[in-house]
């Protein structure tokens, strides 16, 4: 995952981006860029760092524009901490494109090398969104018969990457003399709405990877982008869309849903909140089954994500809903740093027990996921710590047990605690004293009881039923290979001007005296 985010308005846009990246931030920590279009003129800043860290104020300055695209970046392919991989992509030709991209193309080495011999294409990074970049760019020259770029010719690039490429994107894109581009792989893998503002000036369109954006930026949630659906709004804010896959399945990915979107996010038609607390009933009907002898005293979230199942589901069981945990707001989200030795001292640092709340109890600590096993592990030790009695360990989600290779990163099986141990030795490597998953057929459950026209998703981390049909052993065994190191760190040059001193304070837009009309 990572936060895209395109808009087309009538006045300036470099704030709304930026504003609408830090919403979007628990989607990426890695890196962030934003680029604005001036009439037919791109400007681009981007860089490693959170949004707040790569934005200085000269920069925001000379975002100029009333269009842009934004991303957030949470590496799956070349390297982490990699300023040279941070998005969006430029390429001059045809037209000038910028794209920013969030999903991961499993035919990456294959459309790289293919570009090269037969596209005559070099791409300068590990980065398989600059493919897709270039893959979209070729199918727009080959489309193109004429200087003038139309939407007929965008439609049609859209349907050869489609044809050309595998995995997940959901894609923003600029083209330079015509507008925004975005658009959403045939099967829906990866999350993509649409939000329009009337104002006095004309329509404006944002596109984003979750409606949080579209709320805080003060626009009106329209509706998702299709699987497979390309919709197109030009500089004057003139909106069409077209279906551009021969054949499309709606499988959205259910990790989204588990742990990588915001609660306040609706997408494809699905409350992720109410979703969340759904998958709590589920969990408390399960504990009730299988494990009625289990004494609880108190149900303790591990902040932040599984709040919300762990309030459903002490509601459900009758049992006192304790905070046990606070977390430190300062410190990002654990998951998505790269490297584990990170992760681990991440824990400690973010979160931190309340002795009186563990004390002489048993507890039940519920979690929206265990993957690597970090959190939890470190968790129950720290309940024990406080002094509890008993500590039972609850996943909203089932066991882990798969790579992801659509915009995940968890691509080996070694990695993951539960790819290769049985509950039962899984809940003696966290140290639990019991442990209960949800089963995948109650997941589905929750998520089609609050939207039942969707009736697929993308499972694969808990099933090893990889939607897109093109994922061998051979393809899962070399990822393994290749990547049984986590991603590399790349050092930061970020700050060699020496200008550290001029970070952009985003609660003072007033330093930008080409922000007109956006406070
Ligand atoms: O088994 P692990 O490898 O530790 O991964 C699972 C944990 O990581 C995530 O938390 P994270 O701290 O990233 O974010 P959150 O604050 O949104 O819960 C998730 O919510 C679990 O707590
Ligand atoms: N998580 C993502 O969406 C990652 C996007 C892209 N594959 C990258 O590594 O930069
Ligand atoms: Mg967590």
């Amino acid at each position: 995952m990572c936060g895209i985010l395109g808009v087309v308005a009538t006045t300036p846009v470099n704030q709304l981006l930026y504003d609408g990246l830090q919403v979007l931030q628990h989607r990426g920590q890695d890196a962030a860029g934003i680029a604005t279009g001036e009439g037919g003129r791109f400007h681009m800043h981007k860089g490693s760092g959170l949004v707040r860290d790569v934005f200085r104020t000269r920069n925001m300055r000379s975002l100029v524009g009333n269009w842009g695209i934004g991303h957030c970046r949470y590496p799956t392919a070349g390297s982490a901490d990699n300023a040279a991989e941070a998005q969006p992509f430029y390429v001059n030709s045809p037209f000038g494109l910028m794209l920013a991209h969030n999903g991961n193309l499993t035919n990456a080495a294959q459309l790289k090398q293919d570009m090269f011999l037969q596209d005559l294409r070099h791409m300068n990074t590990n980065s398989d969104s600059e493919v897709l970049l270039n893959v979209f760019a070729h199918e727009l020259q080959v489309a193109s018969n004429t200087h003038q770029v139309n939407a007929e010719t965008i439609f049609k690039a859209v349907a050869g990457v489609h044809r050309r490429v595998r995995g997940a994107y959901a894609v923003v894109a600029m083209i330079a003399g015509y507008g925004l581009v975005a658009f959403r792989d045939p099967f829906g893998i990866r999350p993509l709405v649409i939000g329009r503002n009337d104002t006095p000036g004309g329509a404006e369109y944002l596109v984003a990877s979750e409606s949080v954006a579209i709320d805080t930026l003060g626009f009106k949630l329209l509706r998702d982008v299709e699987p497979g659906e390309a919709i197109l709004i030009d500089m004057r804010g003139n909106f069409v869309s077209r279906q551009c896959a021969e054949r499309t399945v709606h499988a959205p990915c259910m990790f989204e849903f588990v742990y990588l979107a915001r609660p306040d996010s609706v997408m494809d038609g699905i409350s992720v909140y109410e979703t969340r607390a759904r998958m709590g009933d589920f969990l408390a009907d399960k504990i009730r089954r299988t494990m009625p002898h289990l004494a609880i005293d108190a149900v303790i979230p591990i902040p932040d994500s599984s709040r919300h199942s762990a309030m459903d589901l002490a509601a459900r069981l009758n049992l006192p809903y304790r905070e046990g945990f606070v977390k430190n707001r300062y410190i990002g989200r654990t998951f998505i740093m790269p490297g584990q030795a990170t992760r681990r001292k991440s824990v400690r640092q973010k979160l931190n027990a309340i002795a009186q709340e563990f004390k002489g109890r048993n507890v039940l600590l519920v979690d929206d996921s265990i993957v690597r096993g970090t959190t939890s592990r470190e968790i129950i030790m720290m309940a024990r710590e406080a002094g509890a009695k008993k500590v039972y360990f609850a996943s909203a989600s089932p066991p882990v047990r798969f790579a992801n290779v659509y915009g995940i990163d968890m691509p080996t099986r070694s990695e993951l605690i539960a790819s290769f141990r049985s509950d039962e030795e899984i809940c003696r490597e966290i140290g639990a004293d019991a442990l209960i998953y949800q089963d995948i057929d109650d997941l589905k459950a929750a998520v089609r009881s609050i939207n039942p026209s969707i009736t697929q998703f993308e499972t694969s981390c808990f099933d090893g039923h990889y939607i897109t049909g093109d994922i061998t052993s051979a393809y899962l065994q070399k990822m393994e290979h290749d990547r049984d190191q986590p991603l590399m760190h790349v050092a930061d040059d970020d700050d060699s001007d020496g200008e550290g001193s001029d970070r952009y304070d985003h609660n003072d837009s007033s330093q930008l005296d080409l922000n007109l009309g956006r406070g």
